[in-house]
């Protein structure tokens, strides 16, 4: 089955001012067209036909020659610009085609892919939310009646059709019609609802760019690391745990301070950037580093994540040794990690465990560590 998205583009907008149509305003990062083009692109059709602005060379000359992307001419209304590209695909062998338009943004691929899947059970299928608010008519500023909701709902796009039946719809058509779907009924067509999804606004006012800028903002970058180490203890009369001297039989031993808790939830913040980790860019073979203090590492790992857009979320440490014991200093531990980290120190987990006296921790050979941090870009 082949698969087309006919996406209409040719409208002014007036209604969501700005000058400029819509359609080409930026959202976020891009304009609003890039993401429902995008957003088709993801679901897999097998090609998309993007209705212009005859009056709109710039758009043309943009879009012209891209793959898989075929153009046509808009017309004076929305059902005009839409039968300009259902006669753009004659003779593309398509079966399926979802009609979209390109000032509904937020369109998911669940969607796309809903509609599409409606269409192997019946001619047309389209998306509608059951019209929950009580509806009143009015004028003059003042409620005139209820009307009855039961059995209303608000239409949405993409409306699917199979491609025959919504061309030969379209040239039986008068024209006038509010959407896809009136001129699909008029031809006798039968159309199934699909639930539609209440994040797949269409920009009509001003207020509703921020509305999907909103929605599309819930798309973030979510990012997960995690870190391990471990060191060996020494001769010596204390340890430094998480950034906290703590008093002890023995030292841990290592080419820095030796703070393995601090080593870990650096590594776990370098993971989840993706960005090597401590020896990489503190090497042990650097004498520079010799004794330092791991504050450095942890302040540097936390830095890059600011730099490259994160915000750090939450890190989890657990210190894994049968002594010293950590309960008495966790506390003190989480609030000079979040100082360095630069957050809430409600933000910061330090605890610990014991091994049950197996294996090098439990032995008292040496301490190891693991952590995770998560980063979140919005
Ligand atoms: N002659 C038209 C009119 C509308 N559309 C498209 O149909 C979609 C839905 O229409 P609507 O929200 O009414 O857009 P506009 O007509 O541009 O808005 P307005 O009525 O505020 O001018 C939009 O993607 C719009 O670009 C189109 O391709 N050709
Ligand atoms: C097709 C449509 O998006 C269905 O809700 C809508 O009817 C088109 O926009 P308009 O505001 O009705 O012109």
């Amino acid at each position: 089955m082949t698969t087309a998205a006919l996406i209409v583009a040719a409208g002014s907008g007036t209604r969501a001012g700005g000058g400029t149509p819509k359609q080409w305003r930026p959202l976020k990062d891009r304009r609003v067209i890039d993401w429902t083009l995008d957003a088709f692109e993801k679901a897999g059709v097998d090609f998309t036909v993007l209705v212009l602005s005859a009056d709109d060379p710039h758009a043309w000359t943009e879009f012209s020659g891209k793959p898989g992307l075929i153009l046509a001419k808009g017309g004076a209304e929305r059902a005009a610009s839409v039968l300009n590209g259902l006669k753009a695909l004659d003779g593309r062998g398509v079966d399926k085609v979802l009609i979209h338009d390109a000032a509904r943004p937020c369109v998911s691929t669940a969607l796309i892919h809903g509609i599409i899947n409606a269409l192997d059970l019946g001619p047309a299928a389209a998306p509608a939310l059951a019209v929950t608010d009580a509806l009143w008519t009015g004028a003059d500023g003042s409620v005139t009646g209820t009307q009855d909701r039961n059995g209303l709902f608000a239409a949405q796009t993409p409306q699917g059709f199979r491609y025959q039946d919504i061309l030969a719809a379209h040239l039986a058509h008068p024209g006038g019609a509010a959407d896809d779907v009136e001129v699909a009924r008029a031809a006798g067509l039968d159309v199934r609802i699909i639930p539609g999804e209440p994040d797949n606004i269409k920009i009509t006012r001003p207020e509703d760019f921020a509305r999907a800028e909103r929605i599309l903002g819930v798309d973030m970058d979510i990012r997960l690391g995690n870190g391990y180490d471990v060191h060996r203890f020494g001769p010596g009369d204390s340890v430094i745990l998480c950034g906290v001297e703590i008093p002890h039989e023995k030292t841990l031993q290592g080419h820095s301070d030796a703070d393995v808790g601090m080593h870990a939830v650096t590594d776990a913040i370098y993971g989840a950037l993706a960005q090597g980790d401590i020896g990489q860019h503190f090497p042990p073979s650097d004498p520079q580093w010799k004794g330092a203090a791991s504050e450095i590492f942890l302040r540097h790992a936390a830095n890059l994540a600011r730099e490259m857009g994160f915000t750090l979320s939450n890190v989890d440490c657990t210190l894994v040794c049968e002594y010293p014991k950590v309960g008495p200093h966790a506390a003190k531990m989480r609030s000079v990690m979040a100082e360095i980290l630069g957050i809430e120190a409600s933000r910061v987990s330090i605890k610990a465990t014991t091994s049950e006296r197996l294996g090098f921790t439990g032995r008292g050979e040496g301490i190891a560590a693991i952590a995770t941090a998560a980063l979140v870009k919005p």
